[in-house]
């Protein structure tokens, strides 16, 4: 598993002279720096005697989990063919006091505005918001609920009509396009041998190297990516139960050669 760390230095500098020696004593600024960026200038919320120019914590919760939220979603669009043309999303969250001077978020909500290349590709730039909330890093370390209202919406107008549209393509260039796509299939297809061939390594005997339930969680699970995608589920199905089917044959035979007497 690879991991990441991150560093930001946060300096206080609201001393006005007398330090902390009242609660209306001192401003609450101060600066979040992190080498290469712009220092963020912070505070705390008007409500608790910050600076409403500043950036306070709440707000840099929200930015997080929305910045967070958009970065997954253009990945998870790039993923079922989306093409995303526009993004804003407003977000909005709760945060209750506890009464003991404590307090918790309780709900964040984004609600991102998503404008796609064409009509075809809202259902599935629709979908792909719950693959990114999934996905997301910081929504998957918060406490509270993160809900998504999301709008997407196609570009103005017919694209086939469209005076600035392309002509038609012909077959000849659609195939030309089916060609490019396989080619890229093949280079994905050759890296997942890859790892087939190293699972095969770590099993015992045939019956690991089957493993029917496993098949069923890769079918499961593509099926509910093609659904997002847009990708027709008989055919999502029937290219897998192929292709598996064929890995599990390359794993049969590679286990036997390994454990053939005089291997
Ligand atoms: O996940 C595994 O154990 C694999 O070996 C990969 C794979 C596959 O191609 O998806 C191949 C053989 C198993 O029957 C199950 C799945």
């Amino acid at each position: 598993m690879q991991s990441h760390s991150y560093e930001v230095t946060t300096v206080w500098t609201g001393n006005t002279g007398s330090g902390t020696s009242g609660y209306r004593d001192y401003a609450r600024s101060l600066e979040v720096r992190t080498p290469g960026r712009e220092t963020l200038p912070g505070s705390s919320d008007p409500a608790f005697r910050g600076d409403p120019t500043r950036w306070n914590p709440e707000l840099l919760l929200l930015a997080a989990l929305g910045q967070c939220h958009l970065l997954s979603y253009l990945h998870a669009c790039v993923e079922a063919g989306v093409v995303v043309t526009a993004y804003e999303d407003r977000a909005g969250g709760t945060m209750a006091e506890d009464g003991a001077g404590g307090g918790r978020f309780t709900e964040v909500v984004l609600r991102p505005h998503v404008t796609v290349a064409g009509p075809s590709m809202v259902e599935a730039a629709t979908a792909a918001h719950v693959l990114a909330g999934e996905r997301c890093f910081i929504a998957a370390s918060v406490a509270f609920p993160v809900r998504h209202e999301p709008t997407v919406v196609a570009e103005d107008g017919p694209r086939a009509t469209d005076a600035a549209a392309p002509a038609p393509a012909g077959l000849a260039q659609v195939r030309a396009e089916i060609d490019r796509i396989d080619a890229r299939l093949v280079g994905l297809l050759a890296r997942r041998q890859e790892q087939v061939r190293l699972a095969g390594t770590l099993k015992t005997d045939e019956a690991a190297v089957r493993a029917p339930d496993r098949q069923a969680a890769v079918l499961a699970a593509v099926r509910e990516r093609a659904l997002a995608a847009g990708l027709d589920t008989g055919v999502a199905e029937q290219v897998w139960r192929a292709m598996v089917a064929g890995f599990v044959d390359l794993e049969l035979r590679e286990h036997a050669a390994r454990t053939s007497p005089g291997s």
